[in-house]
Formats: structure tokens, C-alpha cells, sequence
């Protein structure tokens, strides 16, 4: 065992408040259970809020987390990595589809760089450039896992502190898609070929490369895989090892989190091993087409709110589905009860 990152117990959503809000429903100027999904959703923002109805939602923070990946030099991904960079400065110039996504959805984006391999100005939880080729060597030493978690953990509470009510995490990492899927495969117990995905649009040949590097990366996997901190260390990167640190703290902080596609879905399987009954704080925001993303879902017993043939990362899929997450909050909080409209119930048999 590694030295391990301790995080405190997880306590769940607050199952009267959830009740209420469900029961609202039933008073609500609409056939009971006809607003579907959206119904389940905002009981859910109810018990995370521990208030019916629940408060709007005005501080939704997405935080994107960059880094690049070692493995990428394995020819895995269809562009190079100096790409991470290029898009990190496009994420703070506003250019991205996250930018414009985030503006449409009424949330505010925030870029973390932990291990972009260049300098990209202001990084102040940095932790190397670029990790390790995960398919020969270790993705980070121990040291560098550790202080990856804690900037995840660190950033949760600035944000928490800050008034964040809603938080998103994204991910931008040229060659993340391999490191994830090698993830996904360790902690679901499946082989490379049913993991390994498109990724950035890849084609048969780097395909092939993709899965005899997840297939590398799982055997070294495979000894640690009951060990999260070790398993971080040995096939993740300093990006996705501040994912899983988030995701944690944000069950800690009892603050509700839209989950994205594969790479954040990696980070949530750890993040569940890391601090037990995080996954109740946790929406799937979509279903990426990564194939190790369906598995992540089925794992962590999440049905996505959105299924759009998404693939982009940056916490994109995520964002996408706040609008919905808004919606369910405000019908509780807005919608007229029978009572006070006048209109009647059911009719009588
Ligand atoms: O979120 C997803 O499910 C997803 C699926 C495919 C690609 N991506 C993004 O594309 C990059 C990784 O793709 P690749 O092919 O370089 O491994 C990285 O920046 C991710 O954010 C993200
Ligand atoms: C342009 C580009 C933007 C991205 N955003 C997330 N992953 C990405 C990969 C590429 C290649």
C-alpha cells in the first residue's frame, strides 16, 4: 500500500428533502411523474441542497483540468500534443466550444494547468510537464500523486467557499483518452479491446497502437488496481489524478457535480474508491461515445441525462445538460400548485 490520501467520510444527500421535493411533484399543475427525468432531477438538486424547494442555481463552476500524457508519443492520438497547450490559451482567450457552452448555460470556466508539458503562464498547482509514458513507466512519482489529489481537494474549497453551488469538471489532455480507458479497464475488470476508443478521431493504424498501449499499461496496472493512490500513480497522469481529488471533495463538501464523458468518468471510478458514496453527489451530464465510458456509467449505476454523440471533453457533455439541471430546479421552485391555480385534480372514478 502507498501512503494513502485521506478523505472524510461522505455523507449522503438529505433523503427528506428529496422526499419533498418528489412530493411537491405530486402538487405541482401537471399529471404526477409527467415532467419524468426532470422530476427525479430536481429532487436531487433538493436533497443535495437539503431545501424544498431548492435555491436557483447561481454559481455553476466548471473547472478544467490540463495536462498531457507521456503515451501520447506512442502515436495513440490523432493530434499532437502541443495541442493541450494551444487549446489552454484558447480556453482562456474564450475561444472553445466550452467557453461558448459555459456562456449559454450560465456557468463560469476555470483552467487548471497540472501537468501541460509547456509553460502556459499562471499554474499554480502545477505538478510536472507532462507524466509519464504510462505503457513503460510510472504516470507520476509518488509525491507528484499525492500533491495531484490535494490541488483537486484544494480547489473544491476555494470553489465551495466561493459560493459554487453547482460544479462541472473537464478535461483537456492530448492522449487522455488512453490513460482513461486503462483506468476504466483496471477498476471494471475488462480487457483493452473493449475499452479502447476513437479518442480524437484516430484511425485503424493508431487504433492498433492505442490498444497494445492499454494493453501494456493494464498489465502494470493490474498489481495496484485494489490501491487508488498507487493506481493514480501508475496509469493516470496529474491531470486526471485532480479529477478524481475533486470529485471526492465535492461529496465531501456536499456540493452536487454534472460528471462529463470518459476521462472525468475515470477519475469518478477512483474518486468512488477514494471517499465510499461520492457517486450520490454525481450526475452523468451524457454518454460519450467512448465505449469505456458506457462501462464507467454502468459501474457507478448512472443514467446520463444526455446522449448526443458527444466526444469532446472539456467538460462539454457536462455543461450541455445544465440547462436541464436549471430547468428541474426552477419548475420546483416556480411551477403553481394546483391549489394556488384553482385547476382541478384527477377526476374521481
Ligand atoms: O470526454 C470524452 O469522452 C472524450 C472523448 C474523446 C476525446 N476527448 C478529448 O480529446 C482529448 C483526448 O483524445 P486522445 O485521442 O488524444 O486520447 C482530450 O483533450 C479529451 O478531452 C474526450
Ligand atoms: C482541437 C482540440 C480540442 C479539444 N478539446 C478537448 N480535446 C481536444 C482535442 C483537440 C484536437
Amino acid at each position: 500500500m502507498t501512503d494513502t490520501v485521506e478523505f472524510d467520510t461522505v455523507t449522503p444527500p438529505d433523503e427528506e428533502s428529496r422526499q419533498a421535493a418528489l412530493a411537491r411533484h405530486g402538487q405541482l399543475t401537471k399529471p404526477p411523474g409527467s415532467l419524468g427525468r426532470l422530476e427525479r432531477l430536481g429532487a436531487w438538486v433538493a436533497a443535495c441542497q437539503g431545501q424544498c424547494p431548492p435555491r436557483p442555481l447561481d454559481r455553476i463552476r466548471i473547472v478544467v483540468f490540463a495536462g498531457d500524457h507521456g503515451v501520447a508519443a506512442r502515436g495513440v492520438s490523432a493530434y499532437p500534443s502541443e495541442v493541450t497547450a494551444q487549446m489552454v490559451a484558447n480556453f482562456r482567450a474564450g475561444g472553445a466550444a466550452i467557453n461558448v457552452l459555459a456562456a449559454s448555460a450560465g456557468g463560469e470556466v476555470r483552467v487548471v494547468d497540472m501537468s501541460v508539458d509547456a509553460d502556459t503562464g499562471e499554474a499554480p498547482y502545477k505538478v510536472r510537464r507532462s507524466s509519464g509514458s504510462i505503457d513503460v513507466e510510472d504516470a507520476l512519482t509518488e509525491e507528484e500523486v499525492l500533491a495531484a489529489v490535494a490541488a483537486g481537494r484544494s480547489i473544491v474549497d476555494e470553489e465551495v467557499d466561493g459560493g459554487a453551488d453547482l460544479l462541472v469538471a473537464g478535461d483537456m489532455g492530448i492522449g487522455d483518452t488512453t490513460a482513461s480507458a486503462v483506468l476504466v479497464a483496471a477498476l471494471t475488470g475488462t480487457e483493452p479491446v473493449a475499452v479502447v476508443g476513437r479518442g480524437t478521431g484516430i484511425d485503424d493504424r493508431a487504433w492498433m497502437r492505442k490498444t497494445a498501449a492499454i494493453r501494456d499499461a493494464l498489465r502494470r496496472a493490474k498489481p495496484v488496481s485494489a490501491d487508488p493512490v498507487a493506481l493514480l500513480r501508475t496509469v493516470a497522469g496529474a491531470d486526471i489524478a485532480a479529477m478524481a481529488g475533486f470529485l471526492a471533495q465535492a461529496a465531501v463538501r456536499r456540493t452536487p457535480v454534472v460528471l462529463d464523458g470518459v476521462v472525468t468518468g475515470a477519475a469518478a471510478l477512483v474518486a468512488e474508491e477514494l471517499a465510499p458514496g461520492a457517486r450520490a453527489w454525481w450526475v452523468a451530464g451524457h454518454r460519450s461515445t467512448e465505449p469505456a465510458h458506457s462501462l464507467v456509467l454502468e459501474q457507478l449505476d448512472l443514467e446520463p441525462l444526455l446522449d448526443l454523440g458527444m466526444r469532446l471533453g472539456e467538460g462539454t457533455g457536462a455543461t450541455a445538460a445544465i440547462p436541464l439541471v436549471s430547468m428541474s430546479v426552477r419548475v420546483l421552485a416556480e411551477m403553481a400548485t394546483f391549489e394556488d391555480a384553482g385547476i382541478s385534480g384527477p377526476a374521481a372514478d
